[in-house]
């Protein structure tokens, strides 16, 4: 899997799949070789069908391979397991780590939400999650967050533990680098990217200047 520092997520919704296929590989593309190249792809398609998420991973994640980048879907462990993803991302009520693990077996990439919680962290730690995620750090119209972490909570864990962390929240060129110069191992990327003025591509190349 690249080592760049960016973990790229899916918009809520993809109305063509060929179309954003295209917008992937050209993003993916921007990034490789930099400090920004994409670390991974979350499919995080809300309120679509078992089928519907079925059908992206199975478009996307060539795509993905092609480049080096990991695939993991979003909360659902046994449509990760169908689509032989490289690992699934848990919020707090998207099941365990336990059951994920059980399902996917070692090897597999398992993520949980911590908000902005030290104490979740832990937990997630302790039940053999391979990241952890705090967030959101800046407003965001991708998800109705409830939670807010500020850039301590990155450097406290880079501290005290070893489990990678990934940074998410609002996050846009001019602020991911503070987030990894505060600890985070990746910047998680949404609307920056697929919202991006001048278009997707140009949204990958302004986090390719700005972590450079
Ligand atoms: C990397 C990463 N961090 C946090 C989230 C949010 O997960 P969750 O709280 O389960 O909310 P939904 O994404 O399911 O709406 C995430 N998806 N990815
Ligand atoms: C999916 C998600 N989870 C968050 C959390 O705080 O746990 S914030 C968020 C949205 C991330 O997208 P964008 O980069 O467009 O803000
Ligand atoms: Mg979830």
């Amino acid at each position: 899997m690249s080592q760049g520092l960016l973990y790229l997520i899916t918009p809520p919704a993809v109305h063509d799949l060929d179309a954003f296929t295209e917008q992937l590989a050209a993003v993916l593309g921007e990034g490789a070789g930099t400090n920004a190249e994409a670390a991974c792809l979350q499919l995080r398609l809300k309120g679509a069908s078992d089928d519907e998420v079925l059908r992206a991973a199975e478009a996307l994640m060539p795509v993905c391979e092609r480049m080096g980048t990991g695939f993991l879907v979003n909360d659902r462990a046994d449509l990760a397991k169908l689509a032989g993803a490289d690992g699934v991302h848990l919020g707090q009520s998207d099941g365990t780590v336990a059951e994920a693990r059980k399902l996917l077996g070692e090897g597999k990439d398992i993520g949980v939400t911590c908000h902005g919680s030290i104490h979740l962290a832990m937990e997630a730690g302790e039940a053999g999650a391979d990241y952890v995620a705090f967030g959101a750090f800046f407003p965001t119209s991708t998800k109705e967050s409830l939670h807010h972490a500020e850039p301590d909570v990155l450097t406290r864990w880079q501290a005290m533990a070893t489990v990678p962390q990934v940074a998410i929240g609002g996050i846009t060129p001019a602020t991911a680098r503070g987030l990894v110069e505060a600890g985070a191992d990746f910047v998680a990327i949404s609307s920056a990217i697929w919202n991006a003025e001048g278009g997707p591509a140009a949204g990958m190349r302004a986090f390719v200047e700005a972590l450079s």
